[in-house]
């Protein structure tokens, strides 16, 4: 079909980031039914592993015979003295946006440009989206509650003063969640890195230009808050952004190994939802002291384990290294915990450990996909929070979805998680007859049939996504439809 319209997506490199945005386009083609093709604009990841894991979902999708077609745009220098992730995303992809604007051009010709759509850090691209007259929209690939915030950094600046959430006494309100105690604001807001609050503030105004805000939830995960955005409760005074809540958006691909993974072939011959599994993330790594904690709270506890062990990042780097587990793991601790538990010192496939029937419970750093995989099959949680919006994730998690049993943490001594309160949490997230797991067992079990329901044919974010296919199809309006 010659001179079908394209939608332009732009993703950030990292896992959560980029096959979030990857398979948030690729249903919209899907929607589409071949009405519009996608272009995916590559930004160079800023380091070698990044560039590379990039570069394998590149390839992968590249032959999957979809109407995808990837652009890798120039490298650039990188910027220097930038505080944290945030600002180094949002910095670096304003030295692309010469080469964005070029490559959307360069479409031009052969094909309408009708969406431009970008991570949550690149809202710096909308002004050379703005020039070439294409509606901007965003992919927000975390929760309604972190943009609910975002919006809302502005008035509440006015609250703070130079030494952030961490010095308020009052809580947070943040609209369509219960009051937030300011010791669950991101890790990015809570501390005087003003830089940082300045780039999600930042991000968080650009938002208002968008014809619309994709999010991935859903309305039965964050109606209250997506009501709340809606109803203009987090930007008094102003016209809220258009929201499409189309989650939970989950690739649930496979990465062509012909043998099983051996946590899984482990978990082949465990009884049903009978193990706890511990996995931190693309970025998650925990100190000595706080390793020999969580094994102690996991032998302790005498239930059946799956760790996701890693070891700190290499000075420079922020992704973790594989661990030394002689190094790492108190002597006899393997010995002891034969045959009920494994730590695995590497990449784990995480979606598909999650799917396994063996597996009951999962102590998760709250990263937000690894909160909708685990939705998703049911499996109830321990929020173990670590960074970025982290804190706010394990509160909503808690306090408002309701699927998880929460864990005490020293906030006065860098989050540190005791062995005993481990202990105590994955005793009742994982059986015993407490109200409270069998509160989170159950809520997770109706969290999955409602996350289930909403993507499929007739739920909300079926729907959500064919109006924002049919809006993207017909010309600008001043719609604002879909919430
Ligand atoms: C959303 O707020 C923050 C996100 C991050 C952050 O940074 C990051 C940088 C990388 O180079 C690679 C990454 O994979 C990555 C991931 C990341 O956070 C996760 O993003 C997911 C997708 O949006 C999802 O929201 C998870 O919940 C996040 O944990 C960093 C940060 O401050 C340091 C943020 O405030
Ligand atoms: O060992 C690991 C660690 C992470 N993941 C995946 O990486 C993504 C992490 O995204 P999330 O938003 O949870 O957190 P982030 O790593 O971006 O902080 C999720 O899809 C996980 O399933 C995985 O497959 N194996």
């Amino acid at each position: 079909m010659a001179c079908r319209p394209t939608v332009v997506v732009v993703p950030k490199w990292g896992s959560g980031h980029f096959i979030s945005a990857l398979e948030a386009g690729k249903r919209l083609l899907a929607t589409g039914r071949g009405a519009f093709t996608l272009t995916v604009l590559v930004i160079h990841a800023p380091s070698e592993a990044m560039a590379s894991e990039v570069q394998g979902h590149v390839c992968r999708e590249a032959v999957s015979g979809l109407d995808i077609r990837f652009l890798q745009l120039p490298a650039v220098e990188h910027p220097t003295c930038c505080v944290d992730p945030a600002e180094f995303a949002s910095r670096y992809v304003q030295l692309h946006a010469p080469h964005v604007k070029a490559a959307i051009a360069g479409l031009g010709p052969s094909s309408r440009v009708a969406a431009v759509v970008v991570d949550l850090f690149f809202t710096a691209l909308f002004d050379v989206v703005h020039e070439l007259a294409v509606p901007a929209y965003v992919y927000f690939s975390s929760p309604a509650a972190f943009l609910a915030l975002m919006l809302r950094l502005p008035a509440l600046r006015e609250d703070l003063t130079g030494a952030g959430f961490e010095a308020m006494e009052s809580t947070v309100d943040v609209p369509g969640l219960p009051p937030v105690p300011p010791s669950y604001m991101p890790a990015c807001l809570v501390k005087a890195k003003i830089e940082s609050y300045d780039w999600f503030e930042y991000h968080g105004r650009r938002f208002m230009e968008a014809r619309g805000v994709i999010v991935n939830t859903s309305l039965e995960l964050e109606g209250s808050i997506l009501a709340a955005i809606a109803d203009g409760r987090c930007v008094p005074g102003l016209r809220a952004p258009a929201l499409h809540a189309i989650g939970p958006v989950i690739w649930f691909g496979s990465t062509d190994d012909e043998q099983p993974h051996e946590c899984v072939r482990w978990l082949d011959a465990q009884p049903p939802a009978s193990v706890v599994f511990l996995c931190f993330g693309s970025m998650g790594s925990l100190d000595a002291a706080q390793v020999r904690e969580v094994a102690a709270g996991l032998e302790r506890s005498g239930h059946r384990f799956l760790w996701v062990l890693r070891g700190r990042p290499v000075a420079g780097t922020r992704l973790p290294t594989d661990a030394d587990l002689a190094e790492l793991l108190p002597e006899g601790f393997l010995k002891a915990t034969a045959g009920r538990g494994l730590v695995w010192p590497a990449w784990a496939p995480q979606r598909e450990i999650l799917s396994h029937a063996a597996v009951g419970g999962f102590v998760t750093h709250c990263g937000w996909n690894s909160i909708l995989e685990s939705l998703w099959f049911g499996v109830p949680m321990i929020p173990w929070p670590l960074y970025g919006e982290q804190h706010l994730n394990a509160f909503e998690l808690v306090a408002g979805v309701g699927a998880a049993v929460e864990l005490e943490m020293d906030r006065r001594k860098g989050f540190f998680v005791e062995a005993g309160e481990l202990e105590r949490a994955v005793r009742i997230l994982m059986g015993g007859a407490s109200d409270e797991g069998k509160k989170a067992r159950k809520t997770a079990a109706e969290t999955s049939t409602a996350c289930r329901k909403a993507v499929g044919e007739g739920g909300s974010s079926c729907a959500a996504l064919q109006r924002l296919v049919r809006e993207i199809l017909v010309l600008p309006t001043a719609g604002n439809e879909t919430r």
